[in-house]
């Protein structure tokens, strides 16, 4: 399926945990002034409903009918489920690996779709997830594949945790990390992977400027053509 609205310009950008796609994604959004869709934070938050309404993580039906229901709301930079605020209890590492198994299911990623579609507004959006340029919005004007190597995400991401206050230890974290790649990638539906049309950036050894200049690099290059 082709994007629903392909005058919109997107930009997508896929990759594994803690590789950098939300910062890059956030900074790129702000620099060219589009809307951003952080979509991991849609499986995030499926994952704490599913949680709080006892919902098990095995209920592929279940976790689909409490995915058609979701009341979130994304407000500069905050998230809220069913009116309570929760953009920390979202970003712990436990949330991730939930978000990841319940990921894994047809039905639930399907229940999803609409959700991420009505994000595409004018002037442009940039969005970031798995399955960006290959199933939400394979339409997109730009595809970019942004990864690290699994040691040098597992460092940002104990940094990042440590940053918040929140319980970080750098091998658990690497041993995730390492065991979410694989699942994403494992599994059957829209499985993590780098699009064919997708360009390549590996930030291993960036800064955070330097890969958002590469984006708008190549974005430049995409809109003279
Ligand atoms: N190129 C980079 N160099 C150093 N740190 C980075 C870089 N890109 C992102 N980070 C840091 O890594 C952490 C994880 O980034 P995040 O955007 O949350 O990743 P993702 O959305 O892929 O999970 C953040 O604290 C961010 O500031
Ligand atoms: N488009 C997406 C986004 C996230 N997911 C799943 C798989 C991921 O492991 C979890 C959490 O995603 P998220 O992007 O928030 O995770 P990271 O910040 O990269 O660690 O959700 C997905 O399957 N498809």
């Amino acid at each position: 399926m082709n994007n629903p609205l392909p005058e919109i310009p997107i930009i997508a950008i896929d990759g594994p945990s803690a590789s950098g796609k939300g910062t890059v994604a956030q900074l790129v959004a702000q620099e060219l002034g589009y809307y951003y869709l952080d979509s991991g934070a849609l499986y995030r938050l499926l994952a704490l409903a599913a949680v709080g309404r006892g919902v098990p993580f095995d209920d592929e039906e279940g976790l689909a009918r409490l995915a058609e229901g979701l009341t979130i709301r994304f407000e500069g930079g905050e998230v809220w489920l069913d009116g309570e605020q929760v953009g920390d209890a979202i970003r712990t590492e436990e949330c991730g690996n939930g978000a990841s198994r319940i990921a894994a299911y047809p039905r639930v990623r399907a229940a999803l779709l609409d959700l991420q579609r009505a994000f595409l507004q004018a002037p442009g959006l940039v969005a970031d997830g798995r399955d960006m340029g290959s199933v939400v919005f394979p339409g997109a004007m730009l595809k970019i594949f942004l990864t690290a190597s699994a040691e040098v995400r597992a460092d940002r991401r104990y940094k990042q945790l440590m940053g918040k206050g929140m319980h970080a230890n750098i091998k658990q974290i690497l041993h995730d990390i390492r065991q979410r790649d694989e699942r994403d990638s494992a599994r059957s539906v829209a499985p993590l992977q780098k699009c064919a049309d997708a360009s390549l950036l590996d930030t291993s050894s960036m800064t955070i400027v330097e890969a958002v200049d590469e984006v708008l690099a190549w974005f430049q290059q995409v809109c003279v053509r």
